[in-house]
């Protein structure tokens, strides 16, 4: 079987080497050029633990070509995967279906065998049966072109693995060929007893957002309850781990800390909220704007506590820890360390960035801000360090690494990582996300 992706960013590169991995025939389409020829030249244009090396393996192996062209693409391949972004639309909180539909025209124009066409971006329910019917009305005659949704879970920084090994596979199908389809491409994550929940195509837009939204409320819940203990006092990471050893609510994405960010998380519950308006839902959903209010209120509480704990922002030399929106990833989309990064620029500060991965990407969103190459280099002259995103070299940190470099001992963890004890044991002024600031010990 032959496969194209559509789309080769974030997803779209992976879905393609790991299906190149699975045994199939890949080739990967994109519009951008240098995209193109990066991944042609066996380079990753982003950061993926595990994802350069599978992309070499199968370019040697054959199995993995890119091009631009849809001509190609809609004459060779069997079944074609849609991974083109859904970004959030400027001046709005709904998604901008620019990409994919642009996308899917293509592909119905240009196909001139029988195929299956398999949505995998993240759209608001209801695209699926539009685009459907876009193809129906653009294909070529005498062409058999079958429709599907396949939303797709993984995480970066675990792509390959969540996309070889997935919790679940949900695909939506209008009749059993799709299905037949899908579960030859799934052979082997199906013979591993990956549950496969085939139903149609408005659940399975559903489920993808579903997924997204409880996993936002999760990590502003505990960041609501992060509030009160800055307050009252308490423990937010005991609080985490005591309601989290109860099997129904669980311990993971009970991380409290500056928040969620990325390419997803943020614009997938507004455009959620925007779909379930348009629909004439106006109430359903509005609790996810509380989700989103608390969880931009968490930069706004690192800004508080970096001006509270220097007097001033105003000339003082800050080391910001990580501006990546999450560790093992260079993305900063909608980036919670970034933006806090770039407000205290903003208010008069000298700010030093490290993130093992991401200083180029953040470079070219905020090039005023001091890019340095080392934890080192950005607490050298401190007035203050702030850990903005949990890379395990500055969760391994100790007092003694910065004790030296700095020209105060003050420290905000910003994703409740570090051992505040012993750092307070060291003399330092250190506070988390979720805990009351007692100042120096
Ligand atoms: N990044 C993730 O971890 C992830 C996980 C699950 C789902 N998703 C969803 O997958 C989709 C893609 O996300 P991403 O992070 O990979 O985005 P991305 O911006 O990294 O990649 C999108 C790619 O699509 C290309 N593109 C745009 N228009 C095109 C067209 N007409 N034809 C061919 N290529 C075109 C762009 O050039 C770009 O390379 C989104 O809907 C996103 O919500 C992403
Ligand atoms: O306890 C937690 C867990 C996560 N986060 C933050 O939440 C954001 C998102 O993290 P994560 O979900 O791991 O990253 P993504 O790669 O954006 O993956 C999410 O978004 C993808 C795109 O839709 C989905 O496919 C995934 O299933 C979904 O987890 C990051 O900023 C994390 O720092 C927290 O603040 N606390």
């Amino acid at each position: 079987m032959r496969i194209s992706v559509i789309g080769t960013g974030y997803l779209g590169a992976t879905h393609a080497a790991c299906m190149a991995e699975l045994g199939f025939e890949v080739l990967g389409l994109d519009v951008d050029q240098a995209k193109i020829d990066c991944l042609s030249r066996g380079e990753l244009p982003f950061h993926e633990p595990g994802l350069p090396e599978l992309l070499l393996k199968h370019i040697a192996s054959g199995r993995l070509r890119f091009t631009t062209s849809y001509e190609e693409v809609g004459a060779w391949a069997d079944v074609h995967f849609i991974g083109v972004g859904t970004p959030q639309k400027a001046g709005d909180n709904a998604a901008d279906l620019t990409y994919v539909d642009a996308a899917t025209l293509s592909l119905a124009r240009h196909i001139t065998k029988d195929s299956l066409i398999v949505g995998k971006s993240t759209v608001p329910v209801g695209t699926a049966r539009r685009l459907q019917q876009l193809v129906i009305k653009n294909k070529n005659d005498g062409v058999d072109v079958g429709f599907a949704w396949n939303p797709e879970f993984l995480r970066e920084g675990f792509a390959v693995k969540d996309t070889l090994t997935p919790d679940r596979l949900v695909v939506g199908v209008d009749n059993p060929d799709a299905e037949a389809v899908l579960r030859e491409v799934y052979a082997t994550a199906l013979a591993a007893n990956t549950p496969f929940i085939s139903t149609d195509f408005e659940t399975a837009e559903l489920v993808k957002v579903a997924a997204n939204a409880f996993l936002a409320t999760k990590i502003s819940f505990i960041n609501a309850f992060s509030e009160v203990t800055e307050t009252v006092g308490g423990d937010i990471r005991t609080l985490a781990d005591a309601i989290g050893h109860d099997t129904r609510i669980g311990r993971r994405f009970l991380n409290a800390g500056v928040g969620f960010g990325g390419g997803c998380l943020p614009k997938d519950i507004r455009a959620l909220q925007a779909r379930v308006s348009e629909l004439g839902l106006e109430r359903t959903m509005r609790f996810l704007s509380e989700v989103d209010e608390i969880n931009l209120r968490r930069r706004d509480r690192v800004v508080f506590l970096a001006e509270d704990m220097l007097g001033e922002l105003a000339g003082k030399k800050i080391a910001v820890l990580g501006v990546a929106f999450k560790p093992d990833s260079d993305d900063v989309r909608d980036s919670p360390a970034l933006d806090v990064a770039a407000r205290l620029f903003s208010a008069g500060a000298d700010v030093n960035v490290f993130d093992p991965e991401a200083n180029t990407n953040a470079a070219k969103r905020f090039p005023r801000l001091n890019y340095v190459n080392s934890t080192v280099d950005a607490a050298r002259d401190a007035d203050l360090v702030i850990l903005l995103t949990e890379w395990a070299e500055f969760k391994a940190l100790a007092p003694t690494d910065l004790d030296d470099l700095v020209r105060g001992k003050r420290f905000i963890d910003g994703r409740n990582v570090l051992d505040m004890g012993v750092w307070q044991d060291a003399g330092w002024d250190i506070t988390a996300l979720g805990h009351r600031h007692v100042g120096q010990k």
